[in-house]
């Protein structure tokens, strides 16, 4: 475990693997492997092995922010002089598009909710606040989706607020990646959990002066990191996955690519979505907020988590 380079102090503990992994101390396995099999993201080689190393620690470690929170909470109300009822505990997962948000989140959320103290855990994500396509090209600006001005801020910030402040429910968009488009109609039901996950490209970006972020009401905040070199591997990995999976249903945004693009092609597509939209999106705007996060998952080129980064409190 160290605390800076060259003697210098650093508002962050660094750990390597084997530091991290002895943090799980007894913390037990609540997951089989058909389990994991189901949570785990297209193309992500996740294995219990690394649920073991790796998420067993990080649960634990999120169990005890959660209980230390109820102490805070008891300590308010002891200064009141009257009860301050319990709010949601909520945790932002932040990260570049294909790092594999999606499956660390939805693991997070069967680990945490297997905890006697905490068994509803919500995980909504931020697509659901993405503009429809129809505004975005009214707007001219359909090649930034993903970008912090693709997103209704206010409404994001609204949803987040009113569930910390202990809102009953809460009903927001749905968002199909097969679509490629927010569903008209559908939506989502959020019911007062114990814990909320909050999973987006920028969950972490510092709000506009004089307004709150979505940040501002995270608890804890984790940002999943790699490589700009290897997620654009990733991605362009994924690419051709999807070309053989979601892209041949006819209801998919990019069907058309599953038969008329050759291998050349699609690699060329994937390479230009790449370069064009998500790289710049990530080094503009998702990798400037990496700084904020309590804690950094740090992925080497095979996905495995291979440093950990957590912020003094
Ligand atoms: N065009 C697409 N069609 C179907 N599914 C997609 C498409 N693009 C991304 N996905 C899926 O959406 C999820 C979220 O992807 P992404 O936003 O890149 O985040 P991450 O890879 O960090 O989880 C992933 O499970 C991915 O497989
Ligand atoms: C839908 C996304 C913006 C991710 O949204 P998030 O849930 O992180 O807010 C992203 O997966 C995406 O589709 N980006 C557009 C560029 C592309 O097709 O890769």
């Amino acid at each position: 475990m160290t605390s800076g380079w060259d003697g210098v102090p650093s508002p962050y503990v660094e750990l390597s693997r084997d530091a991290w992994r002895a943090l799980r101390e007894n913390t037990p396995l609540p997951l089989t492997s058909g389990e994991l099999e189901a949570l785990r993201g297209l193309r992500d080689p996740i294995d219990l092995t690394e649920v073991e190393e790796v998420y067993l620690p990080l649960s634990r470690l999120l169990n005890l922010f959660v209980q230390s929170d109820g102490g805070l909470r008891d300590t308010v109300s002891g200064f009141l002089g009257e009860p301050v009822q319990p709010t949601p505990f909520i945790i932002g997962v932040a990260g570049s598009v294909a790092v594999g948000k999606s499956t660390t989140s939805r693991l997070l959320r069967t680990l945490l909710a297997r905890w006697p103290e905490h068994p509803s855990v919500e995980l909504v994500t931020t697509d659901s606040f993405l503009y429809p396509n129809a505004v975005l090209s009214e707007r001219g600006i359909m090649d930034r989706k993903g970008f912090p001005e693709s997103y209704d801020r206010r409404a994001l910030v609204r949803f987040v607020s009113s569930i910390k402040a202990g809102a009953a429910e809460y009903d927001i968009p749905v968002y199909s990646h097969l679509e490629y488009d927010v569903v008209p109609g559908a939506s989502q039901t959020v019911r007062r959990p114990d814990i909320l996950i909050v999973e987006g490209l920028n969950v972490l970006q510092a709000p506009p002066a004089g307004q709150l972020g979505v940040s501002d009401f995270f608890d804890f905040s984790i940002y999943v990191d790699a490589r700009v070199e290897d997620i654009r591997q990733w991605y362009v990995d994924r690419l051709f996955a999807l070309r053989r999976t979601a892209f041949t249903d006819p209801r998919s945004y990019f069907h058309k690519y599953a038969h008329e693009l050759d291998e050349d092609e699609t690699a060329a597509f994937a390479q230009r979505i790449w370069r064009d939209v998500n790289e710049i999106n990530l080094v503009s705007n998702i990798l400037p907020t990496r700084a904020r996060a309590t804690l950094v998952l740090h992925k080497d080129r095979d996905h495995a988590v291979q440093r950990v980064r957590l912020r003094r409190i």
